[in-house]
């Protein structure tokens, strides 16, 4: 596991120094992250596993800038994100960062075409055609821009949402159980294409999964116990994954 970029050649993606985040419930704090350093080299995709509780949400959650750290930096690509306004932050988001959730958040009115160039609308940009039909091509669901997300299945809405990350070319892509909603054919599928972003588009993919299967697709998975980084493993298959994730916390 990388702490610091100065331990790998190349751009990093995404840095985290002593992170740490706790969440106050009535009269109690509860600490969620604690003092987690990482650095996330650009072009790899990278699984976050834990138990239930462990931190992996508020890690993408601070990482993505959705949420803001209670001490800690982070900084993603050149731009440390942690320390950024509400309205920097938010501007930040829409031009540098691609989500994508278990749940797809496709607007049903709109066009599969439409709901992909959302963000570039929303970021005042205008559209590249020839890229937005590299994209879909690139997910599969070339010639079926023009239906609505009802008219797709469900391995094809998650296909629209990754489309929809990848439309502005963001620094990093946040998946949060992206597979979760499908069945393990349709779930392949899908993480096959997140590998696809990474090694044929050069993306940079960070996925929050419960699921050894799926983090067995990843280049690495860091494992969180507790609110702490609990080491990583490079290369590993699903098995190595479910075996590691039987003595997590254990030392
Ligand atoms: N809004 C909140 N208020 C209070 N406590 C919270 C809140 N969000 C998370 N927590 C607590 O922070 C800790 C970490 O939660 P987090 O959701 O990051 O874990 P997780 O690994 O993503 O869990 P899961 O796999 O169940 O989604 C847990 O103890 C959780 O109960």
């Amino acid at each position: 596991m990388f702490t610091d970029a100065s331990e790998f050649s190349g751009p990093a993606a995404l840095q985290l120094q002593g992170v740490s985040k706790s969440y106050r419930s009535g009269n109690t704090t509860v600490p969620a992250l604690r003092e987690v350093s990482l650095a996330i080299p650009a072009g790899t995709f990278t699984a976050v596993m834990g138990p239930s509780g462990s931190g992996k949400s508020t890690l993408l959650q601070c990482a993505a800038g959705l949420d803001a750290p209670d001490s800690g930096t982070v900084l993603l690509g050149d731009t440390e994100i942690s320390h950024l306004h509400r309205k920097a932050l938010t501007r930040f988001r829409r031009d540098h960062v691609g989500f994508v959730f278990q749940s797809y958040n496709l607007l049903p009115q709109l066009t599969v075409a439409r709901n992909v160039t959302l963000p570039l609308l929303l970021a005042g940009r205008a559209t590249d055609t020839v890229w937005l039909d590299y994209v879909l091509e690139a997910v599969g669901l070339a010639g079926l821009g023009e239906r609505k997300p009802q008219e797709l299945s469900g391995g094809q809405q998650q296909r629209a949402a990754i489309a929809r990350a990848l439309i502005t070319r963001p620094d990093a892509v946040f998946a949060d159980e992206p597979t979760g909603a499908l069945d393990s054919v349709t779930a392949r599928q899908v993480l096959d294409l997140l590998r696809h972003t990474v090694s044929a588009l050069g993306q940079t993919v960070i996925m929050v999964t419960h699921d050894p299967v799926a983090a067995g697709s990843a280049d690495t998975v860091l494992f969180l116990a507790d609110g702490r980084l609990d080491g990583s493993m490079t290369g590993a298959t699903a098995l190595d994954v479910s075996e590691r994730m039987a003595t997590l916390g254990e030392h």
